[in-house]
């Protein structure tokens, strides 16, 4: 059974925020993905936030007042605040104060399950923790971290100056650990690249079905279809990179991966940690982009997603961008436009139209020719047959007639065997 979630006060600062209401209500989304409930709600419009304590002096008490009154204590920022506006807050108001930074990687800590993603989240951690070592903020963090051994209630001057050092230590003992994982990692995605296997990356905001996409398209193409990865109606559910090999039909294999979802302001130190989760796409041959078409949001996503992957340092790539959960809106679907298709992962037909738009851009290289193999290259007619499209087979007297679509480069090792 789930734990009852910690009721929170979600606090927000409005300055001139084109889309407020938006962030507020994906920080109820990310409150929730924390096991955590909101309960109250304060915001305040300002021109700028106060240096010291975030909200205006009335606004301070008022929010002291509403966690007297209630059972919640602990504040959650729609906003990463400075250390000092944390502590100050925390001493107005009595309460625990975690910023929207804080709680991404507190979510991030609870799911990573690869040896990669635990690392890469104790690393952004670590960077958050140390200009905030004395704030409870931080300590909550600590205290979910592996082994703990880094609490520091009281800290005197003395042992904050011990835990800068403990903690630029393990920052550095951190980044020597990903490095070694990151090697063999590179050399995993070279030997792909060599044996020339194409690569297909889902990326986009979280929750908008990237996962349930992958989970369709491994039952009806994969190797093994017990292979199907964690879908959840809430932001997050992924965090590890999972790559799966499928084959669609003529012999067309490709590996495809899904991703870590993105959220507007991902944290700075998180989005460098997983730069090279997202190593898989930045190195892909195709991205799908898929976005949730039945949120009203979706420009803001996909801006937001077409943000992040520069800043994680992905390519312009080709991109298919599928407009998914348009089951839930009035729109007719499957419908393509170009590189786009209106979807519903749930939808047979969706499924059918992304592949084949999958396929086309994948496999455009691909040419068809037809071959007479003699009867003593008998070999090349079941290799033919496992590794290719054999689209048509003729005994004749003088050896085997093959008709075949592969790859261009394949075609060109063959070509002496090619008939008209
Ligand atoms: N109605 C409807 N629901 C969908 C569709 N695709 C996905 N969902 C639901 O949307 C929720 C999120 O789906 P996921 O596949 O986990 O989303 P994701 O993009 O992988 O999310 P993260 O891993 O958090 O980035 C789940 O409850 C799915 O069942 C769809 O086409 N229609
Ligand atoms: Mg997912």
């Amino acid at each position: 059974m789930e734990p009852t979630p910690t009721p929170v006060i979600t606090i927000g600062l409005n300055v001139n925020h084109p889309n407020f209401d938006y962030s507020m209500a994906e920080l109820e989304q990310l409150v929730i993905a924390n096991h955590m409930q909101s309960i109250a709600t304060l915001v305040q419009k300002l021109d700028h936030p106060d240096a010291g304590t975030y909200f205006g002096k009335g606004k301070i008490e008022e929010l002291a007042d509403l966690v007297r009154s209630t059972d919640a204590d602990t504040i959650v920022a729609n906003d990463e605040l400075s250390p000092s506006q944390i502590r100050n807050i925390e001493n107005a108001t009595k309460a625990t104060v975690i910023d929207r930074t804080g709680l991404i990687l507190e979510i991030f800590a609870n799911r990573a399950h690869t040896k990669e993603a635990q690392l890469q989240v104790q690393l952004a951690k670590l960077r958050y923790q140390l200009p905030r070592l004395r704030t409870s903020a931080s300590q909550r963090l600590d205290q979910q971290a592996a082994g703990g051994g880094l609490a520091n209630r009281g800290a005197g001057e003395t042992k904050l100056e011990l835990n800068r050092r403990t903690i630029e230590h393990q920052i550095s003992h951190v980044r020597h650990e990903l490095k070694e994982l990151g090697r063999s990692y590179e050399t995993q995605s070279q030997r792909r690249k060599e044996n020339r296997v194409k690569t297909v990356a889902l990326v986009g905001y979280t929750n908008a079905g990237k996962s349930t996409i992958m989970n369709e398209l491994v039952k009806r193409y994969g190797e093994n279809e017990d292979k199907q990865v964690f879908v959840k109606d809430m932001l997050f559910a992924t965090l590890d990179t999972s790559v799966r090999k499928l084959e669609l039909p003529g012999n067309k294999q490709l590996l495809l991966s899904d991703t870590v979802g993105f959220v507007s302001e991902l944290p700075h130190q998180l989005v460098e940690a997983f730069k090279s989760t997202l190593k898989e796409a930045a190195t892909a041959d195709l991205l799908v982009q898929v976005v949730n078409y039945s949120d009203s949001n979706q420009e803001l996503m996909m801006e937001t997603t077409q943000r992040t992957l520069q800043e994680i340092g992905v390519p312009n790539l080709p991109m298919i961008t599928a407009f998914n959960k348009a089951d839930r809106t009035g729109s007719r679907f499957p419908e393509r436009a170009g590189e786009n298709l209106i979807m519903s992962a749930l939808d047979p037909a969706s499924i059918n139209e992304l592949v084949a738009m999958i396929s086309a851009q994948l496999f455009s290289d691909y040419v068809q020719k037809t071959y007479l193999f003699p009867f003593q290259a008998g070999d090349l007619v079941s290799t033919f047959n496992q590794e290719f499209d054999v689209q048509q087979t003729e005994y004749q007297a003088d050896g085997t007639k093959l008709t075949v679509s592969l790859p261009a480069s394949a075609a060109e090792r063959y070509q002496k065997y090619e008939i008209d």
